[in-house]
């Protein structure tokens, strides 16, 4: 597979202007899709050859833009920015919306679960993969930001093992809070019981 490189790099000002981000498109992914990285300074001191922390971020337009309530995605991208601005670091904002079935699935699959399904289960009864992201793409996002070592915040354990088996150290799980609503709490808890999600729910 080729190496990525990069395309551009430009300040963007966010959550209305309070922080800086810098987006960084790339060069290299024949994928056609636009994965975008998002590069925050941080405003605490770094100690010298401190690690960055680094969220890899799955597209979730409901989640992310609307706030949907069904799942976790909105309140992660906003604790993500939060914490990577203090800290310093990287959110890989990864264009696999509905773990990577699209987003007319994912509606597909969300009428399903109103009928039962759990979130995996609604995926197979399209003949969907449960889970179809590769994470691959992110090490080498990661690459062509010369990153090698990261501490990354997520509860996915597929992340890390994707990563580590793609060439990035990951020095520490840093895992992201638990988001739950009476909305999304089933779907929080298949992700825990069935894929082994770091999420602690009462
Ligand atoms: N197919 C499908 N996708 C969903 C559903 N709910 C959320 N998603 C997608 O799941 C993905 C969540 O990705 P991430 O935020 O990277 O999170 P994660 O894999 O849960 O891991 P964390 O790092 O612990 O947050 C997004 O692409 C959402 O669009 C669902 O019910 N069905
Ligand atoms: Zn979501």
């Amino acid at each position: 597979m080729s190496k990525l490189t990069i395309k551009r790099r430009v300040m963007i000002p966010v959550r209305a202007g309070d922080v800086m981000a810098e987006f960084i498109s790339f060069n290299g992914d024949d994928s056609g899709k636009e994965h975008i990285g998002i590069y925050f300074e941080g405003t605490t001191p770094k100690k010298d050859g401190a690690v960055p922390l680094v969220r890899l971020h799955s597209e979730c337009l409901t989640g992310d833009v609307f706030g949907s309530g069904r799942c976790d995605c909105g309140e992660q991208l906003d604790e993500a920015i939060d914490r990577i601005n203090e800290e310093g670091g990287y959110i890989l904002y990864l264009r696999q919306e509905g773990r990577g079935i699209g987003l007319y699935a994912k509606l597909e699959a969300y009428a399903l679960q109103d009928q039962g399904y759990d979130t995996y289960e609604a995926n197979e009864m399209l003949h969907l993969p449960e889970d179809d992201r590769d994470f691959s793409i992110a090490a080498r996002m990661l690459d062509a930001l010369e990153v090698s070592k990261v501490r990354l915040l997520t509860n996915n354990p597929d992340k890390s093992e994707q990563l580590t088996a793609n060439g990035i150290d990951v020095v520490e799980i840093v895992p992201t809070q638990v988001h739950v609503n009476q909305h999304n709490r089933q779907y929080l808890e298949t992700k825990a019981k069935r894929k082994q999600h770091t999420l602690k729910l009462d």
